[in-house]
């Protein structure tokens, strides 16, 4: 069974929302790992791609105020707040790497926790629609998102998001550690929540996919960028032929077991 329908994604905004970054710079104490980026995310799917440690993560933490940043932020011409709670309410919403899932808590409980600004009657409303938009969630309503398999955990990571009605939606690596089939039709949902109106900027490292499904691209080497560019131009420029020549391709086994080892030993790290 399919994860949506063919009605588009009613539960983020419609505003096609515009985000200027202008010589943005962030880090950890005194580690400064982005240097002075500028970069624009349009009405429609921007991609960032990059090595690891490139400093992806850290830019959507940046905008999404979990770090100090600085530089400018505009959002439609409007200066980002710098906590979180503003951000949210800007209608800025985060799918973090790891998906960050309640896991003891039911599909329901997690998706309510995405509408937590929102009055009761508005956030029921949102459930609905969560359900409608994504039908497969609402036939596993009461299971434990811990039970459930990588794909439906970050299913319902960005059903959560979604939640707050976002403006812009921001994803940190959606496909990590998924099989091959559900990366697309995950990537087929970002499409379409793109298409139905909420901008999105999403953060890969599954180069060919992305740019297949991305508007425009930009890649990320320490910190800062070294290329831009509509998607299908960049997919054929040499800095991603020549850099990521086979990092779209998928593992023989359908799973990155090794992937998500690493990641958990980072997140481990930063905990
Ligand atoms: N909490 C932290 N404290 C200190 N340094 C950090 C922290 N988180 C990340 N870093 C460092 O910042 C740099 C950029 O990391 P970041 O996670 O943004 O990269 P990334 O491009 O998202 O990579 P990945 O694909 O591995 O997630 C790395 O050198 C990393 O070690």
């Amino acid at each position: 069974m399919m994860w949506h329908r063919d009605t588009p994604f009613a539960l983020g905004g419609s505003g096609r929302a515009h985000l200027q970054v202008e010589g943005l710079s962030a880090g950890y104490g005194a580690f400064l790992v982005l240097r002075e980026l500028t970069l624009e995310v349009r009405p429609g799917l921007t991609v960032v791609l990059g090595p690891n440690g490139a400093g992806k993560t850290t830019l959507l933490k940046a905008l999404n105020g979990l770090i100090r940043r600085g530089g400018g932020v505009l959002l439609d011409g409007v200066d980002l707040p710098e906590t979180t709670h503003q951000v949210v309410q800007a209608g800025v919403a985060l799918v973090p790497e790891g998906r960050q899932l309640f896991p003891q808590m039911s599909v329901t409980e997690n998706l309510e926790l995405g509408a937590w600004l929102a009055s009761r009657a508005e956030r029921a409303r949102r459930l609905e629609q969560a359900f409608a938009d994504f039908p497969k969630l609402r036939e596993r309503a009461q299971q434990l998102a811990g039970t459930m398999s990588g794909g439906e955990q970050q299913m319902v990571a960005v059903a959560r998001a979604m939640m707050s009605a976002p403006r812009l939606l921001m994803l940190d690596e959606p496909s990590l550690g998924l099989a091959p089939r559900m990366v697309d039709e995950l990537l087929a949902i970002v499409r379409r929540i793109a298409d139905a109106g909420t901008t999105v900027l999403m953060v890969e490292q599954n180069v060919k996919k992305a740019l297949a499904v991305a508007d425009r691209g930009y890649v990320m080497e320490r910190g800062t960028l070294v290329a831009s560019g509509p998607a299908k131009l960049l997919a054929r420029s040499s800095v991603i032929r020549e850099a990521y020549l086979g990092a779209g391709q998928e593992p023989a086994t359908g799973t990155t077991t090794a992937a998500d080892a690493a990641h958990r030993r980072k997140a481990a790290l930063a905990a």
